[in-house]
């Protein structure tokens, strides 16, 4: 049998020989998935994920949950009309232990959760999980009343000695470095005994429609939510503590990464059809409708799905990326195909994300040929003609899709590690391949 490429350590990134032309079924949403798994855990009667997203992230999630006590089957709808998760919310309990991977979602959402429970709870992850920050979560955390041991570097590894309730109240963080500060302690804040009013304190916050999601997701489930476009006060939120309900929700499709295969329409001069868009949305995904459209694209969002169509011509951009972040490798990986440069602001804090993306776009987009540059916050992009080569990912899957796209167009580009792509799309190599019919 003929070996799977997504098993070997180099996968071939495949050449596209003409415009692509296909229906791509993008899988659940990793930030909607780990947020409705969360909130129903922490709710006062079951609820329902319908199209969880299954994948590095969601796993560790729900292995986590699990850990604390939550119940969580996994089942399909008696049609075979695709897979849901059932969670039986229960008491928390410690002692437990948490492998959060290089989960961020994880990492941060879980440690309030923790302090919920009725003893301790351990926390530890991959390499990378040590150095990504935390500060936020944990100070913020004492503040509010919780006991936690870590090594003193506002990082992992970490105890929360969970005591079966937290005071909550007011409390200032800084989160210029993650907007992941903010959504974990919302969503835990229901059950803390005076739930919470965090204070942004420092410079720009990242990842604005995250925050947004976190308080639509909140609120669906019956909480009570003030926020800066609520009328208050400008980076603050406020959650008063009372029950959540149990809710049956049906994920949306990843917006983010649903962008690997529109920027294949993009690049190839193609069409990409992607069903079940969400007409609203706060995933920073759609943002790309207007970004792929300033590339060069143009799109249509009808019932069925958004309809992406490449012109054949790519256009360099100048945009910030602050509230989108996620979507850098991705834009860079088409800058560097485009006729005119780029320069992609706002995103510093993409240093801390899975790896130092702004270095690793950089070496690996040069070792091809091209020309990118660091800024203090960002990258300029000056597209080159580029050769094969091996396209490392420094288990980033959006490394892992930023190469893939480059390889649509370069012939030899070889892809390290794709089955990092795991990490939130797990089916990505076979997608792939789908899309382009090999
Ligand atoms: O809350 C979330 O689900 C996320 C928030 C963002 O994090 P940062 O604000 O740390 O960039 C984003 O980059 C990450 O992929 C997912
Ligand atoms: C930054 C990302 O993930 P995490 O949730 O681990 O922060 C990402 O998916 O691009």
């Amino acid at each position: 049998m003929a070996p799977n490429p997504a098993d070997t350590a180099l996968w071939p990134a495949p050449h596209a020989s003409g415009a692509v032309d296909a229906t791509v079924h993008v899988p659940g949403s990793k930030s909607v998935t780990n947020r409705a798994l969360v909130l129903a855990s922490l709710a006062s009667e079951p609820g329902w994920l319908r199209r969880p997203l299954r994948s590095r992230d969601t796993l560790l999630m729900a292995g986590a949950l699990r850990a604390m006590g939550v119940g969580i089957e996994e089942g399909v709808g008696p049609d075979g009309s695709g897979e849901f998760w059932r969670v039986l919310p229960t008491g928390l309990h410690g002692p437990a232990t948490v492998d959060v991977g290089n989960a961020g979602t994880v990492m941060r959402f879980l440690p309030p959760v923790a302090a919920l429970a009725d003893g301790p709870v351990r926390f530890d992850g991959d390499p990378r999980s040590y150095e990504r920050p935390l500060h936020g979560v944990i100070d913020a955390l004492r503040a509010l009343g919780a006991r936690i041991d870590d090594d003193g570097r506002g990082a992992l590894p970490l105890t929360v000695h969970g005591g079966g309730a937290l005071d909550g109240g007011p409390v200032a963080i800084d989160a210029s470095s993650s907007s992941q500060f903010v959504s974990a302690l919302l969503l835990s804040a229901p059950r803390f005994n005076q739930g919470v009013e965090v204070r942004h304190t420092g410079s720009a916050l990242p990842s604005m429609p995250h925050i947004r999601m976190t308080v639509d997701m909140l609120r669906a489930v019956g909480a009570q939510v003030d926020t800066p476009e609520s009328g208050g006060e400008p980076n603050v939120w406020r959650v008063t503590p009372g029950a959540l309900l149990g809710r049956d929700l049906t994920i949306e499709p990843d917006l983010s990464n649903a962008q690997p295969f529109l920027a294949a329409a993009l690049v190839t001069g193609g069409k990409v059809v992607v069903p079940d868009w969400p007409a609203r949305t706060t995933q920073p995904g759609d943002r790309l409708r207007e970004i792929f459209t300033e590339m060069g694209g143009s799109c249509e969002l009808t019932e069925y799905g958004l309809e992406f169509t490449g012109s054949g011509r790519v256009h360099g951009i100048d945009v910030d990326l602050g509230e989108v972040g996620e979507l850098t490798p991705g834009i860079a990986a088409v800058a560097a195909l485009a006729d005119s440069p780029s320069t992609l602001r706002g995103v510093a804090h993409l240093r801390l994300h899975e790896t130092d993306r702004l270095a690793a776009l950089t070496k690996e987009i040069n070792e091809l040929g091209g020309d990118v540059t660091e800024t203090a916050d960002g990258l300029h992009i000056r597209p080159r003609p580029l050769h094969g080569g091996v396209f490392h990912t420094y288990e980033d899957h959006r490394m892992a899709t930023a190469g893939a796209i480059v390889g649509l167009a370069v012939d030899g580009v070889r892809i390290e590690n794709v089955a990092t792509t795991a990490k939130t799309l797990p089916d990505f190599p076979a997608l792939w391949t789908g899309m382009l019919g090999a």
